[in-house]
């Protein structure tokens, strides 16, 4: 299995050596050459597996010859073993054909730890072998940082760096980034919104020296692997209710793109999936695209889902290479409009290729807290806002047959103001947290400013 950049001007790379580079030299994104086929007797057969099985199952042809099959097997348990519910991604039912898949019950409670868990137990793996040191720089509006630090606290050989917007993102996420106290983590409050955090992050790959000098790798779904980690669920989830026997669609709750478009990779490869619905906050730049062509954005407003604050969407790169007939030199192009000029226009045989695939729909935030308050009192679930705007997009989806998943991407706890606000209920986190409010934290604040990033990481970094 070989890997393309999609502005296809970049090396193409193994499985390995994709995830160890994360964005490509060309600054594309990469993607598999060919996306694997599985027949319907291998979905069926998914059928009452334990999780892991069925992750080996789904992930073992993108991965080549990188990984053995007894080592890749150990590197699953272990990535899931941390997580709360024997199951790792249960299945709740909100109505008659409507579902809730929880993907929150992994150390840090949101569903990044289902491809971190993994990705650092597959970087652990990689960086044994070859004996090299890496540095990981990541961007957050909250809940990937968290789990990043999570799964590479303590590693001799990765130092990592997060940047989070000050003051955007949760108490309780920002605790979780600032009390850990291995020396190899680093939280970086910067002055500005998730869309600068990010784009610092990429300028940092796009200045080679630095990149080669540091040897910088990502854990943003930038990353082949994040994606690839999280196409799993996706399978579990349908196959539990019927799949391939019966089509199901998905409601995601949507920010950088890069789970939604893990749900795109699970159709192409013969889930049956009738429509992956793109859920967005106020912060609807995708929900405008696929409904007016125009890839706009208009500055990131914050919002009560605080994560998906995001305009400047990574993973529609992808999407677009897809719908654009894989072809790099029109994604390099738009790319530099939306660089250049703050967004493009989606042709319209891109359009309507990506419209096959994709729904999509906006919650306001009055919607969001009125759906955490509806379920409660229906219920008793309580939803995170991120979730909530799910649930209330897949609730305005055209009636169809084929059952809607919603997921859950975040744990309510995590959020406590707003879900008090909606339900008058404070959840509590879980006992192993249970102290993260007196933990001692330690973070620096930074300017949005690239010269002054890379100096602090050049200097903080353990050489
Ligand atoms: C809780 C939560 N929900 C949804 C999203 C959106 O996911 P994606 O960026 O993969 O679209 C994020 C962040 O990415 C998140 O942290
Ligand atoms: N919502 C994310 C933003 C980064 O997304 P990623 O999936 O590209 O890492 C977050 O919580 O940090």
């Amino acid at each position: 299995m070989r890997y393309v950049s999609t502005r296809g001007q970049a090396p193409v790379l193994t499985f390995e050596e994709a995830m160890l580079t994360g964005l490509a030299r060309d600054g594309g994104l990469y993607v598999p050459e060919t996306v694997p086929h599985c027949p319907a007797r291998e979905i069926a057969a998914l059928a009452g597996l334990p999780y892991e099985e069925a992750a080996l199952r789904v992930m073992r042809p993108f991965l080549g010859s990188a990984f053995g099959d007894d080592a890749l097997e150990a590197i699953i348990e272990r990535a899931y073993a941390g997580f709360d519910h024997p199951a790792r991604a249960p299945l709740v039912q909100l109505g008659s054909n409507h579902f809730l898949l929880e993907l929150f019950h992994g150390p840090t409670l949101a569903f990044k730890d289902f491809a971190m868990q993994l990705i650092g137990q597959l970087f652990q793996a990689s960086l044994e072998r070859s004996g090299k040191r890496i540095t990981i720089v990541g961007a957050t509006s909250g809940d990937t940082g968290s789990a990043a630090i999570e799964a590479f606290r303590g590693l001799d050989n990765v130092d990592v760096f997060i940047l989070f917007p000050e003051g955007r993102v949760s108490d309780v996420q920002r605790r979780q980034m600032t009390t850990p106290t291995e020396d190899n983590v680093h939280a970086l409050a910067v002055k500005g919104d998730f869309d600068d955090c990010q784009a610092r992050v990429k300028d940092m790959f796009n200045d080679f020296a630095f990149r080669d000098r540091v040897g910088l790798s990502a854990v943003n779904s930038i990353n082949w692997a994040r994606v690839l980690a999280q196409v799993v669920y996706y399978f579990t989830s349908a196959v539990s209710l019927g799949a391939p026997h019966r089509a199901v669609r998905f409601a995601v709750p949507t920010g950088n793109f890069g789970d939604i478009f893990a749900g795109y990779i699970a159709r192409r490869m013969g889930l049956p999936i009738e429509k992956l619905v793109i859920a967005t906050n106020q912060n609807d730049i995708l929900h405008r695209a696929l409904t007016g062509g125009a890839y706009e954005t208009h500055g990131v407003t914050p919002t009560i889902s605080p994560s998906m604050d995001i305009q400047v969407s990574s993973n529609f790169e992808r999407a677009l290479f897809e719908a654009y007939g894989r072809d790099g030199a029109a994604v390099a192009q738009q790319m530099d409009a939306l660089k250049s000029q703050g967004g493009f226009t989606i042709s319209q045989g891109a359009l309507e290729t990506l419209r096959e695939t994709y729904g999509s729909g906006r919650a306001s935030e009055d919607e969001t807290r009125a759906t955490i308050r509806a379920l409660f009192a229906a219920t008793g679930e309580v939803l995170c806002p991120h979730s909530a705007v799910g649930v209330k997009v897949a609730q305005d989806q055209p009636a169809s047959a084929a059952p809607m998943i919603t997921l859950a991407t975040a744990h309510p706890a995590k959020f406590p103001d707003a879900v008090e606000a909606a339900t008058g209920i404070r959840p509590a986190l879980p006992s192993r947290m249970a102290d993260l409010f007196d933990r001692p934290e330690r973070v620096s604040a930074v300017e949005n400013d690239l010269a002054a990033l890379k100096a602090l990481i050049e200097e903080r970094r353990r050489a």
